[in-house]
């Protein structure tokens, strides 16, 4: 029997809502295995961010290869990164053990406003990371900083931002419009095919970790075989679930409900 695997490269949030926690809780859902390389720690609840605390990249490298030159992995996926050196370090464990299939959600700042990647780390993750990855799911206020460009206001404007982040060498990008005016509408574009995975917008406050767990239920479903375009729409229903459902748990925004999406087949 094989089991599919993935390994989250991310932070943890003490709150459980989003970082490893999400990812850990998303692939057990979906049938996977996950293996983890934290790269900091955060003490951090429904309300925001209170503290970071940073794995050294020697320590960050050490967990890579304890996994890796065991456990193996079918899918990589990185959240928080923290730094240049912290990326770095991710890159030159795809290339020794020849990991094809990477995603990317490109965690920049959460949601509360704290920075979870530094300017020096944004500059790393495009000329290192994103020529290395498969498939990158950046959120509409990341894909602005990265690309330098206005607010998209139309589904026009959304599809002209997917094909220019498409640029910076992801095989497939993946713009979340969860920040959009209007539905949810998600782009896939892999350089010729451009979909859009559209939702009714819900008006709802537990919904911490959503980009993390959108993007580890990608990982998940890679890791199980799907072909890219099937594991991103598998992951918008486990995400739309997940919203609809959200627990209100803490004084502030409260989690999304990992178990939903499985609980409503
Ligand atoms: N209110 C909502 N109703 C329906 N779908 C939503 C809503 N908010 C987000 N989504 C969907 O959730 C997924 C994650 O998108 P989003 O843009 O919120 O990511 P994110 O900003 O990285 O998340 P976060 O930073 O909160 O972890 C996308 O598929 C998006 O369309
Ligand atoms: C460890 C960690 N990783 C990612 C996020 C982003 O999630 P959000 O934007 O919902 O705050 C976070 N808050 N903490």
């Amino acid at each position: 029997m094989t089991i599919p695997k993935i390994l989250s490269v991310a932070g943890s949030d003490s709150g459980g809502g989003a970082g490893i926690q999400a990812d850990i809780k998303t692939s057990q859902e979906l049938g996977v295995f996950s293996t983890t390389a934290i790269t900091a720690l955060t003490a951090q609840n429904t309300m925001g961010v209170q503290e970071v605390f940073p794995v050294s990249t020697e320590f960050l490298k050490a967990q890579l290869e304890a996994v890796l030159s065991d456990i193996g992995t079918d899918v990589l996926k990185t959240g928080m990164l923290v730094s240049e050196g912290h990326i770095q370090v991710v890159c030159d464990a795809i290339d020794t053990y020849s990991i094809k299939r990477v995603v990317v959600d490109p965690v920049i700042a959460s949601t509360s406003g704290s920075d979870l990647l530094n300017e020096a780390g944004v500059k790393a993750l495009k000329e290192m990371l994103l020529p290395r990855t498969t498939i990158f799911t950046p959120n509409i206020p990341e894909a602005l900083r990265l690309t330098e460009t206005h607010e998209p206001v139309t589904v026009a404007d959304l599809k002209k931002l997917a094909v220019q982040l498409y640029q910076f060498g992801p095989t497939i990008v993946v713009l979340k419009g969860g920040h959009f005016n209007g539905d949810a509408v998600d782009v896939f574009y892999d350089g010729s095919r451009l979909e859009l995975l559209t939702e009714e917008r819900m008006q709802r406050t537990n919904t911490h970790g959503t980009g993390c767990t959108f993007a580890s239920a990608i990982a998940a479903e890679l890791a199980k075989g799907s072909i890219p375009f099937e594991a991103v729409k598998l992951a918008k229903a486990f995400i739309t679930e997940a919203i609809r459902y959200g627990l209100p748990i803490g004084k502030g925004n409260g989690p999304t409900n990992h178990a939903a999406y499985k609980q409503s087949r």
